[in-house]
């Protein structure tokens, strides 16, 4: 068995990382999209509390946007938080990538496993986290929660001049695709060794660990997982709140 595939210790420390330094160009104008509220709380207040939710994870980093550290403090002592929970805030870069790298530099020693969860997923219910977390400990490198695809999906040329219809060259067995979603869990020192490696710009951060020909595996995603990218999310996301806050009766 490699370094890379034993099994994570039974003790083994989690942390998260939560990347929530973009700005939300896809969302529209306004504040960067991890502090705007969904049913009056931030969205990085409901990812915070999802990571937290789990009793597995004890420490939360969260990377702020570039000049935000200070206010992401503040915002995250103003609101109820597990006290069993650690939470340290760090500055992210340009890219969602630089961002992960930025808090992974930041977890202290004694850390085993890191999810990567982020900010714009704020939904995800704890089921889920544990879900990947069970799947590092059982010894994969990285994993992943995905979903089938419900739409077929077409391969096109690149868009030739804007507006030209774009030719189709294939349309993949959708049987074999997956959404990916997060959090992705990790072994820390394989993902540690596949952020100094990587150089390429990737969408996420299994994909570099698949780079280093290590074994990535897919658990069950789940639909209330999905990412705040456009306006029609946060309808999405406020109607889920809404709905868990009738089911739970208060
Ligand atoms: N420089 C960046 C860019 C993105 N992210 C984070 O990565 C996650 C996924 O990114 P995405 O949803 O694409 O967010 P944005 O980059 O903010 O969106 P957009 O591309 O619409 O600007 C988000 O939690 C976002 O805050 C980050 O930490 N640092
Ligand atoms: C990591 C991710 O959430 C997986 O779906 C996603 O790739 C990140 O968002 P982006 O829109 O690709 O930046």
């Amino acid at each position: 068995m490699s370094d890379d595939s034993r099994p994570t210790p039974p003790g083994a420390r989690t942390a998260a990382v939560i990347p929530a330094a973009g700005r939300g160009v896809r969302l529209g104008p306004g504040a960067p999209k991890a502090l705007r509220t969904l049913n009056g709380t931030p969205m990085l207040i409901h990812a915070v509390r999802a990571m937290a939710a789990s009793r597995a994870v004890s420490l939360v980093v969260v990377v702020a946007p570039p000049d935000g550290a200070a206010e992401v403090k503040t915002l995250l002592d103003s609101h109820a938080l597990p006290e069993r929970t650690e939470f340290h805030v760090v500055p992210g870069g340009d890219s969602r990538q630089d961002s992960v790298r930025l808090g992974l530099e930041a977890l202290p020693s004694g850390i085993d496993i890191v999810l990567v969860h982020d900010a714009a997923r704020p939904l995800v219910p704890v089921d889920t986290v544990d879900g990947v977390i069970e799947a590092v400990r059982d010894g994969a490198p990285a994993v992943v929660p995905a979903l089938p695809l419900t739409d077929t999906v077409k391969q096109v040329e690149p868009a030739g001049a804007a507006g030209e219809p774009e030719p189709v060259v294939a349309t993949p067995d959708r049987a074999r695709l997956r959404a990916v979603q997060t959090p992705q869990g990790f072994d820390r020192a394989t993902l540690v060794r596949a952020h100094e490696t990587v150089t390429d710009n990737v969408t996420d951060d299994a994909s570099m660990v698949e780079q280093l020909g290590l074994r990535v595996v897919v658990v069950p995603g789940h639909e209330e997982a999905f990412k705040v990218t456009r306006p029609l999310d946060l309808v999405l996301a406020e109607a889920v709140l809404t709905r868990r806050r009738l089911n739970d009766g208060f």
